[in-house]
């Protein structure tokens, strides 16, 4: 069996795809999947379990210029590395059903496009007409599977349970919280050496950029030696900086995510 057929997830017609949205407490995971979702992020609780969103995401084809759009990956604020993902171990299936009892579990489903995610981004306004399901010849919809799950240090110990086909992790990361960069690359860099893990393209949100006192994406690349360090060399992975209260960065990263993972795990 060639690599490539090893790596090439074939998920017949569903394509599903499942994100996790990781990182300390505090760092925005919830307002960011609330902000992809066009709800109000004016007033988020902490994260004591999990919540599941999906959103339905539509992919136009080269004639409409999505699948060609670059995302802006050479500007200042966004670093890509590109590299050939590695094999993926045997991967043990396991049961997902946790012993966080108290977990809140909300499912909602939304339908977006890449032109929509940006205006319900930009202006909070209610999620867009479910017409957008309705696809044309030349545009795909993906199903996104958001899984968000609490950050407090009480939780990250239950984050192993969630990384069962894992598709894509998010990472999100408050770029104002200087004090702990160094713990957020240690949970960032022990997630990365899990076996389940292994084959998922890596987002990193340097969120908050609204701030006055955040560090910018470059610097948070290099205090987390994303190019430098040799686990990040055969992982697909960018940063962008971004902001959960006005939206910037959010369609660009997404539709980063939503293309590497997708070039990378459906063959059709
Ligand atoms: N200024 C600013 N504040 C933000 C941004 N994103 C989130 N916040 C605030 O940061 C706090 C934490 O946001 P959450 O979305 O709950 O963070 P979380 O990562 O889900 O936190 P846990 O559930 O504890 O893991 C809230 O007060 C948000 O309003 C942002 O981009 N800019």
């Amino acid at each position: 069996m060639g690599l490539l057929t090893i790596l090439k997830k074939v998920k017949e017609d569903e394509k599903e795809i499942r994100l996790l949205i990781l990182g300390l407490d505090n760092a925005g995971k919830t307002s960011i999947t609330k902000k992809f979702l066009g709800q109000p992020v004016e007033t988020v609780e902490p994260t004591l379990g999990f919540s599941i969103q999906t959103l339905d995401y539509i992919v136009r084809n080269s004639n409409s210029g999505s699948r060609e759009h670059t995302n802006g990956l050479d500007s200042d604020t966004t670093k890509t590395a590109a590299t050939e993902t590695i094999a993926e171990g045997e991967q043990e299936q396991k049961d997902n059903n946790n012993d966080n009892d108290n977990n809140e579990k909300d499912t909602t489903t939304t339908t977006i496009d890449h032109g929509a995610i940006q205006q319900c981004i930009s202006t909070n306004n209610a999620v867009p007409p479910a017409a957008f399901s309705n696809c044309h010849d030349d545009e795909q919809l993906y199903r996104l599977h958001l899984w968000d799950i609490g950050g407090q240090s009480s939780i990250r110990a239950y984050w192993r349970n969630y990384f069962e086909k894992t598709d894509g992790l998010i990472f999100v990361i408050d770029s104002s919280d200087k004090h702990r960069m160094e713990l957020v690359q240690e949970e960032l860099s022990t997630l990365l050496q899990q076996e389940r893990l292994q084959g998922a393209t890596l987002l990193v949100l340097a969120n908050k950029q609204d701030l006055k006192n955040a560090l910018t994406s470059d610097e948070i690349a290099t205090e987390l030696g994303l190019n430098s360090k040799i686990q990040y060399r055969n992982r697909h992975w960018a940063i962008y900086g971004c902001s959960a209260m006005s939206g910037q960065g959010l369609p660009e990263a997404l539709e980063w995510l939503v293309q590497d993972i997708t070039s990378r795990i459906f063959l059709f």
